[in-house]
Parts: structure tokens; sequence; C-alpha cells
């Protein structure tokens, strides 16, 4: 089983990012996506978990393989960091949740509702949430937001697990996460064209959309 991607053109607010983009990736593997602010890394990941329509290309793995991990953490606040964790893998069919609260080293704060975590041990929890979904590819926008160093490396190692049992793991990132292994996709080759008809001066696209 692989993600195999071919000639994808992604979109966000009505205008192309990325075209012509095709990659594949299978299990065992990490793939990090490189690329200025604004070229569209979160566009494409938001593309392949099914949140938006590619505009065209293939995607051969349908999002219900995927665990996807945005910026904002899912979290259930009233729930404890246990219950958050028992919340999901009930959804996935799955009971055990002792060892991702071990992985990311929330046991101390199992008991701890989720709106009293700082925001790096609310990313740890919403890291945990992976390891309690049973799916094979791991889609993660910007893991290791508001993490101290010990965590990335923490969380590095959750990753290097799940890649050893057969997992994968396409992630952006812009800081070094400590995975030689992983190989790079850079989104720089495939930023699309601005499209002719727009008819004027062109679009930033690290701005939000205002047109110079
Ligand atoms: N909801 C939205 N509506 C319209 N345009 C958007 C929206 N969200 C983002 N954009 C624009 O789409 C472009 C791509 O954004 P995207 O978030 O995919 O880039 P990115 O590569 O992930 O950036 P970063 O490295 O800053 O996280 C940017 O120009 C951004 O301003």
């Amino acid at each position: 089983m692989e993600l195999r991607v071919t000639d994808l053109t992604c979109a966000r607010g009505g205008l192309p990012l990325i075209e012509g983009l095709s990659f594949a990736l299978g299990r065992g593997e990490a793939l990090v996506l490189r690329g200025p602010n604004g070229s569209g890394k979160t566009t494409l990941l938001r593309t392949l978990a099914g949140l938006q329509p590619a505009l065209a290309g293939e995607i051969s793995c349908p999002p219900e393989q995927m665990a996807y991990a945005a910026h904002a953490d899912g979290l259930k606040s009233t729930l404890t960091v246990r219950e958050n964790l028992a919340f999901w893998a009930a959804i996935h069919g799955l009971r055990e949740v002792g060892p991702a609260l071990e992985a990311m080293n929330l046991q101390d704060l199992a008991d701890r509702q989720a709106q009293h975590l700082s925001a790096g041990q609310k990313r740890r929890l919403g890291l945990a949430r992976l390891m309690v979904t049973g799916r094979w590819l791991w889609v993660l926008d910007e893991p290791t937001v508001s993490l101290d160093a010990a965590s990335v490396a923490l969380f590095a190692g959750v990753v290097r697990a799940h890649l050893a049992t057969g997992g994968a793991a396409l992630l952006a990132t812009h800081i070094d996460l400590g995975l030689p292994e992983a190989r790079l996709l850079d989104l720089s080759p495939y930023k699309a064209a601005i499209p002719a008809d727009l008819g004027f001066g062109g679009f930033d696209g690290d701005n939000g959309g205002a047109f110079l």
C-alpha cells in the first residue's frame, strides 16, 4: 500500500497554488514538505486529507486511511487527557491508550482536563491522538509548533516507531525534526502560474490573498 499523487493541482481561495505535483509515499517512509510561507504546504495537506477538493489530478489513498493533524489540536476541552485519547480510540475501534500517554510523556497529566494544559502539552496530546487512530498514513501540518526540544525528540521517536511498524508520515515543517531518514519534497518547482485572466498586477502568495 502506498500514497500515490499524480499530476495534482490544488487551490486556496479559488486560486491555483500548486500544479503538476506527483510523488509517492510508501509504508515505512517519511516525507517532509518544504517551501516558503504561503507556498501551499497546508493547502496540499488539506487536499490530501479530503478537506477540500483537488482542481485536477489523482490521489490514490482515501482520507479514511489517513490521520490528519492540523494546526488546531481538536481536543475536547472538558475531557481529561486520558478521556480525550479514549474518545478517539473508541472512534477508531481501539481501546488501549497507555502507550500513547507514555510515548508523549503525558502520564502525569492523564487526569487533567485538556483546557488546563499548556500550549505544548496540548500539542503533545494532539500528537498522542495519532497513535490511537490505527491509521497507517499520518498527515501532519507543523506538528512541532509549541513543543520544546525534548518533546520534539519524543515526537521524532513516535514517528520513527510508526514507520517501523509499517506506517508512513507526510509532514510540513520548517524545523529539523531529527528524522534524517525522511525524504524532502520541495514544492517550489510546482508553484502554479498566475491565471492570466486576473488581468492586473499579480498576487502575493504570502499576504492572504491581497492583490498588489
Ligand atoms: N482560507 C483561505 N482563503 C483564501 N486564501 C487562503 C486561505 N488560507 C490560506 N490562504 C492563502 O493560500 C496560500 C497558501 O497558504 P498555505 O497555508 O497553504 O501555505 P503554507 O505553505 O502552508 O504556508 P506556511 O509555511 O506559512 O504555513 C497563501 O497565500 C495564503 O494566504
